[in-house]
């Protein structure tokens, strides 16, 4: 259960957040939506403890979030705006290095990370370079890292921006199929399609946040 209360994220002088509250229960997926600047990313990077509260908490099942490692360990997984992942290494490598860093064997990281890469449809491009694959095929590569954690906290964040519409509807049922083992979902989109898939759909607007659908 992801608990969002009073939240605020600033930087500096701007508000990104603005006293946001919310919950998303294990085995729900929200689409957060609203203008670039809104504030989704920040929200997201705010549960996932990538940066600070300004005021209010953030609590994923009762632990307040306050550092990203100490998410990270909790299984609060952020599948990131642009990707992150690292150019020069394969596919198959960019998921293994969390997997490894989580202590799991190489035999069942392996395993792990062709399942996942299956699951987006890229079970043949497992040794292909980050670099030498198309920005759509990056795309599912991330999302692939992400649902390979098995978290319990999934955050995506455009995740579907730059895919056709097979592939939105693979990484869309990729994420519901989280959910249903028990995963609470957040999705940043600017796509109604996959607002309108999502079981609540909330719009952000210079910070504040209010719910078209609520959960
Ligand atoms: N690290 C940062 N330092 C300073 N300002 C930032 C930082 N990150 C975001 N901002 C600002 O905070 C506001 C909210 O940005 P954010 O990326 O959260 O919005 P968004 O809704 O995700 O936008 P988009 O749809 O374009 O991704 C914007 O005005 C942005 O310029």
């Amino acid at each position: 259960m992801i608990t969002v209360t009073n939240l605020t994220v600033a930087y500096g002088e701007l508000v990104a957040v603005a006293d946001v509250s919310l919950q998303v229960p294990p085995g729900f997926v929200l689409a957060v939506s609203g203008p670039s600047g809104a504030g989704k990313s920040s929200l997201l990077w705010a549960i996932a403890g990538a940066v600070p509260a300004r005021s209010g908490t953030v609590e994923v099942d009762g632990l307040a979030i306050t550092s990203r490692p100490a998410a990270a360990a909790h299984g609060v997984v952020l599948i990131p705006q642009g990707n992150g992942l690292a150019r020069v290494l394969t596919a198959k490598e960019n998921l293994s290095l969390p997997l490894l860093a989580g202590g799991n064997d190489l035999a069942e990281v392996d395993r792990t990370a062709g399942r996942a890469l299956a699951d987006v449809g890229l079970e043949d491009s497992g040794d292909h370079l980050v670099e030498e694959l198309s920005g759509g095929e990056q795309q599912r590569v991330s999302v692939a890292r992400g649902v390979a954690q098995q978290g319990k906290v999934i955050l995506a964040d455009e995740s579907t921006s730059e895919l056709d519409s097979t592939n939105r509807e693979r990484v869309l049922d990729l994420l519901r199929r989280e959910a249903g083992r028990g995963a609470a979902v957040v999705i940043a989109t600017h796509d109604p399609i996959v607002a309108a898939i999502a079981d609540g759909h909330a719009v952000m607007d210079e910070g504040r946040l209010t719910w078209q659908r609520h959960l």
